[in-house]
């Protein structure tokens, strides 16, 4: 799997967040995207999920060597981001059962072990309404990590996690990101430093 950025470009009508990006992004490899506040790392992940079109450019998934078509991008992806929201009136039950209609677990059915893991087995029954930050962050990122995905993007990961909470999702990353391309959004070292070879400064171009 190849995620290749041609000549990709984004501005607003005020501000010019990224000019002429050319990139390519190879499976097995987990790459940080960095920038100050502002500079475009949420945008550059919107654009690669297909959320909003860049001003120019292109975003291309290749898979054995073939261009992956539009509509079967997203069966390639999985992401973890602030705005994007858990369905609040599910419990965790219901949210991984409607998850598990669109793609299949990497574990089958030892999720269960990495619900446990993640300290929310005691909750399947709760609505994610009721759920702390700290506790849908969780749920979002085993949403991401632990299910079919070529392609993890995950925006700030450790937002609304406390230290155990750092420590569970590197371990989680550390299993979960063999064989895939992972783009971490982020200006936090901690959540890149131990993983990706490569830095991506958007703020740069
Ligand atoms: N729909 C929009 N219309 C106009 N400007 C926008 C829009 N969405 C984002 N922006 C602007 O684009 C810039 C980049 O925003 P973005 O959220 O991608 O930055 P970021 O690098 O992720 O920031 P942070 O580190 O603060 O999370 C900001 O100045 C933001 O105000």
């Amino acid at each position: 799997m190849q995620l290749t950025l041609e000549g990709l470009s984004k501005k607003y009508p005020k501000n010019k967040l990224f000019e002429n990006l050319n990139q390519t992004f190879e499976t097995n490899n987990t790459y940080a995207i960095t920038g100050e506040n502002g500079s475009g790392k949420s945008t550059f992940i919107k654009i690669i999920a297909g959320v909003i079109a860049p001003s120019k450019g292109k975003v291309n998934f290749i898979e054995n060597g073939k261009l992956v078509e539009k509509e079967n991008i997203y069966q390639l992806l999985g992401i973890a981001a602030p705005y994007l929201n858990l369905i609040e009136e599910y419990t965790l039950k219901e949210h991984l059962d409607f998850h598990s209609k669109f793609k299949n677990s990497l574990f089958g059915t030892d999720i269960m072990n990495e619900i446990n893991n993640a300290n929310l087995a005691q909750s399947m029954n709760k609505p994610i309404a009721e759920f702390s930050s700290g506790m849908q962050q969780r749920l979002k990122l085993i949403l991401c990590c632990c299910f079919e995905a070529k392609v993890l993007l995950l925006d700030e990961p450790t937002s609304h996690l406390d230290s155990k909470g750092i420590e569970w999702y590197k371990d989680l990353l550390r299993r979960t990101s063999d064989e895939r391309i992972t783009l971490i959004a982020s200006n936090n070292p901690i959540e890149y430093n131990d993983f990706a070879k490569k830095l991506i400064n958007i703020g740069d171009n």
